[in-house]
């Protein structure tokens, strides 16, 4: 059975595209996660999934049936918000009954069932909402979610309004209790790291489209291109010279994902350039950023500086002369027009595709 398919989606918002043509697969039983910049239409698609609004053009079927003219009640979809939307004046057990069939709304049994699931308490079922941490809010709206057992569930940023410290807890239980009911799942998140561990599949929305839809990996490893690239993680340019399939930059060479020749750069992961004290190429620190289970280093070469990424325990200090050497295949290669005059006219890669 299908998941989700969109196809040429259509939608201006007060006159002003939105979408604009955009395709998405999601997978059924699979966590899809969507992400792209602020504003670049990932509610919006959302909201046309759930019924909540109409597209101008498109098609969109759930669970192999187009959804075109049913309303949202009729769509055997679940949704779930930021804030989770309880309804204020129910117990936990109100709500997440009112998601079950009338038939056995009468019993706690599928509420109990229900909450398991989500790893939620079951002598929390008498809580107001309000009596409720934030995470908890969000794996009951979760069960309320799943209680008619929809054929996907929408979650548009669920976890960004809670603590750092009860987030990742959240989002296991949630994406534990999504995985054991092989629920078709559509994750909008800001947060990268969230969408490239929880999903199977991520599709980058960009200028209306899906500028690239593949696997984690396809997107960190093997991005579409530069603006990609620096979109999906952090991302050093090295001066290059481009020689077919791979490129030779001072701190050695590395595959190239397609085939070009000339004077440019190549962007890389900066956990790519390895210390090395047996590498040819030597680096001076030039300042150390800690992030606890690694840092990056800024190390400046005879070729300008670069960044690389070091585990916390092996880190240089401030100053130091550093081996370093490049590993692996080259993300993207960035070749603008009069490159081969001047390199250092390169425009630097958009954070922002
Ligand atoms: N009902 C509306 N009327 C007019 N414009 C709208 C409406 N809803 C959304 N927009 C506009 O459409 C664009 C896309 O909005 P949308 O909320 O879908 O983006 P998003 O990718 O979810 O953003 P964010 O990541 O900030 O939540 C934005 O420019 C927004 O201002």
């Amino acid at each position: 059975m299908s998941g989700v398919e969109v196809s040429r989606l259509r939608k201006a918002h007060a006159g002003v595209p939105v979408l604009d043509g955009l395709d998405l697969a999601a997978a059924h039983g699979e966590l899809t996660a969507v992400i792209g910049r602020s504003g670049s239409g990932k509610t919006t698609l959302l909201r046309l999934i759930a019924g909540f609004d109409q597209p101008d053009d498109g098609t969109i079927t759930v669970g192999g049936r187009p959804v075109r003219g049913l309303p949202a009640e009729h769509r055997r979809i679940g949704y779930v918000t930021q804030e989770g939307n309880l309804f204020p004046h129910l117990t936990v057990l109100g709500n997440v009954a009112f998601g079950l069939p009338w038939r056995r709304r009468r019993g706690r049994h599928g509420v109990r069932e229900l909450l398991d699931l989500v790893g939620l308490d079951a002598r929390l079922e008498h809580r107001f909402p309000h009596q409720l941490s934030g995470g908890e809010q969000q794996r009951v709206a979760l069960a309320r979610a799943l209680a008619p057992q929809p054929d996907a569930v929408l979650l548009d940023e669920p976890f960004s309004a809670l603590d750092p410290a009860i987030r990742a807890g959240t989002r296991t239980a949630v994406a534990a209790a999504l995985a054991a009911t092989s629920t078709t799942t559509i994750l909008v998140t800001h947060d990268l790291s969230e969408a490239l561990s929880l999903a199977t599949r991520v599709a980058l929305v960009r200028d209306g489209t899906t500028a690239q839809q593949g696997s984690p990996a396809d997107l960190y490893l093997r991005p579409a291109d530069a603006a990609i690239a620096a979109f999906t993680g952090e991302v050093c340019e090295l001066p290059a010279k481009l020689l077919g399939d791979h490129a030779a930059t001072a701190l050695g060479s590395a595959p190239i994902p397609r085939p070009a020749n000339g004077q440019g750069a190549v962007l890389v992961r900066p956990e790519q350039l390895v210390l090395d004290p047996a590498a040819p190429t030597h680096a001076t620190v030039l300042g150390v950023e800690f992030r606890g289970h690694d840092g990056l280093l800024r190390l400046g070469t005879d070729d300008g500086e670069v960044t690389a990424r070091c585990p916390a325990h092996l880190l240089p200090a401030t100053g130091e002369r550093v081996g370093v050497r490049l590993t692996g295949t080259a993300l993207a290669t960035v070749i603008p027009p009069g490159a081969a005059e001047s390199a250092s006219r390169r425009p630097r890669p958009d954070r922002r595709p």
